[in-house]
């Protein structure tokens, strides 16, 4: 848990940023490694789109997990059965090519007390998802920090994605998806709960 805690981009010190200049003089450069001219008329605006959808799509880094889960119900504290959000549909990027991955999250948690508004689940898929990933990190993130938060029972993440670094590229196999799962407490330890986690995760 330590090693996947340090891991957390957003709780290293942060490097200073590059100015936007600099990030759009390097889109230049790749641009050129690319075969284009950046000076050609419908190429002279892309390397001020691409810094500001690289803002966009990599916002995650400026934000905290912790911030988004912080806020929770205690009135609804009665509540001790499962609470699962199925299929999430999340864009991230994939930390050795920065090629898009396309996914769907589904996460459940057994409350131990308080519960999280039902928003906060999709917007910790997002913080996590807007950062260059693996999707077993992006898994284990997202258990991790719901469970640290919140403190509940126990975790269920199950994530199902394509990578398009395997499908536009290198062994180019459409269509394949990958599953990855994260479990924590009771889920992990017992089970009927991980099996009741399944059956409603596939439950179509
Ligand atoms: N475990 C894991 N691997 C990933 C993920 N996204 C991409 N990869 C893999 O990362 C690996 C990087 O392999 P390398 O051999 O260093 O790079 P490469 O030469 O571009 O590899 P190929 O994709 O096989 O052409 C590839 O096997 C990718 O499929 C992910 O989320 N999790
Ligand atoms: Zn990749």
């Amino acid at each position: 848990m330590d090693a996947i805690v340090k891991n957390f981009p957003g709780t290293q010190e942060k490097q200073a940023r590059p100015t936007q200049q600099e990030a759009e003089e390097a889109v230049r450069v790749l641009l050129r490694w690319a075969g284009d001219d950046p000076s050609r008329e419908g190429l002279l605006d892309t390397p001020k789109r691409v810094a500001a959808s690289y803002r966009e799509l990599f916002s995650g880094y400026d934000l905290a997990a912790e911030d988004v889960l912080g806020r929770t119900f205690e009135e609804m504290s009665g509540f001790d059965d499962i609470v699962l959000v199925r299929d999430i549909p999340f864009f991230s990027h994939c930390e050795h090519h920065m090629l898009p991955i396309k996914g769907k999250a589904t996460i459940a948690y057994l409350p131990s007390g308080p519960v999280l508004g039902l928003s906060k689940i999709a917007r910790v898929v997002e913080i996590f998802g807007r950062r260059l990933q693996t999707q077993e990190n992006m898994t284990a993130q997202i258990a991790q920090a719901i469970q640290n938060t919140l403190k509940p029972r126990g975790v269920a993440v199950l994530i199902e994605a394509e990578h398009m670094c395997m499908e536009m590229r290198g062994v180019q196999k459409h269509g394949s998806h990958t599953l990855t799962t994260t479990f924590t407490g009771e889920f992990k330890t017992n089970a009927a709960e991980q099996a009741r986690f399944f059956t409603l995760a596939r439950n179509r």
